[in-house]
């Protein structure tokens, strides 16, 4: 069976004292036996957070990682300098960093691999644009990004990486896909899985659904069959809410 994983992705959101805050209150309550609970907060969160969330339940994860282990690539952050925080997961190719920072599939695989050199979990984002929805093409997009994003892995790596399905359109915007219209995409992303390795992994690998996620809706998408979790930002951001995801999630 998989094991329901909630994501908070704080996004650019929160300062190092506002993350200890945070965590102060959600420890003990954001724990829950049978869901795997991560926060993934900015770079400069990362140290505090790794700190505070030892001997805890909590999963610490980045957003964001270099597909280089070292070089000169001014203000970036390698795989190995967040292995070294003690860091799990690491969220890639999310579609803030397609749109704003020109981040391509191939580059996406790129750091998916580098992820995998410092064992970090990948977190890998695929989805639609609401034009690419409205023209039928939402199953296309996301099995050219999955397809992209698995290249080189081995079926042992494929089945620890958590794919997160977030239609562009439902990001920040109130307007969540139905969980039906959800279970229906991440079906066909693990189909996808299948085809690139075979049943045993694609039944491994988890899939969450981002896109206006909220404690009132976080229930419905969990009773589908398909969907482990969910990638959620503004609702994770207050430590009740975060709270009630989590318990959502059982
Ligand atoms: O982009 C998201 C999580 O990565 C979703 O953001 P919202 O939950 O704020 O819609």
């Amino acid at each position: 069976m998989r094991t329901p994983i909630i994501a908070g992705n704080w996004k650019m959101f929160k300062t190092a004292a506002e993350a200890n805050a945070f965590f102060a209150e959600v420890k003990g309550k954001a724990e829950v036996e049978g869901v795997e609970s991560v926060i993934c907060g900015p770079f400069t969160t990362l140290p505090a957070l790794t700190e505070a969330a030892k001997g805890t339940a909590i999963a610490i994860g980045a957003q964001n990682v270099h597909f280089a282990d070292n070089g000169a690539y001014t203000g970036e952050i390698s795989g190995g300098m967040l292995q070294e925080l003690g860091v799990s997961y690491v969220i890639i190719g999310h579609s803030e960093r397609r749109a704003y920072f020109a981040e391509t599939d191939e580059i996406v695989n790129q750091k998916v691999h580098a992820a995998f050199r410092h064992e970090l979990k990948p977190i890998v984002c695929v989805g639609e644009q609401l034009e690419e929805r409205e023209a039928g093409k939402t199953k296309d997009i996301c099995t050219t990004q999955t397809t992209a994003a698995f290249a080189g892995l081995s079926a042992e790596q494929a089945a620890q990486v958590v794919i997160a399905y977030e239609p562009i359109w439902a990001i920040g915007t109130g307007k969540s896909s139905t969980a039906a219209d959800a279970e229906d995409v991440i079906a066909a992303i693990r189909e996808v899985v299948a085809g690139l390795y075979d049943q045993a992994t694609a039944d491994a690998v988890r899939i969450q659904y981002g896109g206006s996620v909220k404690p009132a809706n976080i229930a419905e998408y969990m009773s589908q069959p398909n969907i482990d979790g969910a990638l959620v930002g503004g609702a994770s951001l207050e430590p009740a809410s975060y709270i009630a995801l989590i318990e959502g999630a059982k």
